[in-house]
């Protein structure tokens, strides 16, 4: 799908595309994007580097795209920070769910019809596709291969179960051939993005520095974060409970989108005050729950190594 940020031009019309149209108009901005101040200016600085850098790719001989992977926990702003850099550089925003493209050629096919000044976004590369571990996979399969061939039946059934993992025929090296190939030739100034939650499951090869440029994490939320929230929230800039959230903050982890669901006031009634106090109680309760979890662990492994030595 490609949220457009320029609905007036009528890129539509000069030839067929395989792609939606849907204006963009997600409302995050790098001020809004709860994340610590520092880690926002780098971000910042570096697109617009990226954005104002065609003669410098074109001195060096290299094609105006820069990769960006996005990973962290769910909730974190991995979305909002795509639409914040959207918003920041002006560009449209290709949305590509490859469990829905056919085979390597239709990604290839598809991404030529992209235009200059845009985002191509990846999400959940990891769940997408087999893209994380082909290779392993492809080992396994070796190592198996004795093994079915003297069971038949196990034989069939493995194979009907890799025929219904996955639609797609996309690969990993389709994936890597077309950012690395056809996408230089596809004239510049595009930034591709893919997300995780899992960053350690995927191949390295696809978020290797020239691929993916830069690695950005998206992780809970810290109290800088919170102020920013409290801010846009509330319209809070300092309280008295600010000391005993910024201690809560330094023991717990909570996602950014569970910290500004709790700053959302949900009546007429409840002010600011309210949401504050809510956010302390939702965050002690998690600690908390946390604390008994650890403590179940521990006496389990304690459990578990009496267990061993027996
Ligand atoms: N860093 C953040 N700054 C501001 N708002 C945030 C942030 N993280 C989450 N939110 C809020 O939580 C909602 C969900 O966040 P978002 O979809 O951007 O997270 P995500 O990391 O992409 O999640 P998922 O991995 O589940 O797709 C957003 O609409 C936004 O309101």
């Amino acid at each position: 799908m490609l949220y457009t940020n320029t609905p007036s031009k009528d890129w539509q019309g000069w030839r067929p595309t395989k792609w939606g149209n849907i204006v963009f108009e997600h409302p995050s901005t790098f001020d809004t994007l709860a994340m610590e101040t520092q880690k926002k200016d780098e971000i910042k600085k570096d697109l617009i580097k990226f954005s104002k850098g065609k003669d410098y790719y074109a001195k060096i001989g290299k094609a105006w795209k820069r990769g960006y992977l996005l990973y962290g926990p769910p909730g974190t702003g991995k979305s909002s920070m795509i639409a914040a850099m959207a918003n920041l550089l002006d560009y449209d925003v290709y949305d590509i769910e490859l469990t829905t493209i056919k085979d390597n050629s239709e990604l290839r096919k598809l991404l030529i019809d992209t235009k200059g000044r845009s985002i191509i976004v990846i999400e959940d590369i990891d769940c997408s596709l087999d893209l994380t571990g082909q290779r392993k996979k492809r080992k396994e399969k070796d190592d198996d291969e004795a093994d079915k061939e003297k069971d038949p039946v196990s034989k069939l059934k493995k194979e009907a179960e890799k025929e219904g993992e996955s639609g797609s025929k996309v690969t990993l090296s389709g994936l890597l051939n077309v950012i690395d190939g056809i996408w230089s030739a596809c004239g510049g100034e595009r930034i591709i993005i893919f997300t995780t939650n899992y960053v350690d499951k995927l191949d390295p090869a696809l978020i290797r520095t020239g691929r993916m440029d830069k690695h950005i994490e998206m992780s809970y939320c810290c109290f800088d974060a919170f102020k920013v929230l409290a801010k846009n929230y509330l319209d809070i800039e300092s309280h008295e409970l600010f000391g005993k959230i910024e201690e809560v903050f330094a023991e717990t982890k909570m996602s950014p989108a569970y910290v500004a669901d709790m700053l959302m006031p949900k009546s007429e009634e409840q002010d600011g005050e309210t949401c504050l106090k809510n956010l302390i109680a939702g965050l002690e309760a998690s600690m908390e729950e946390a604390g008994k979890k650890s403590e179940a662990a521990a006496m389990l492994e304690t459990k578990d190594g009496v267990v061993t030595e027996g």
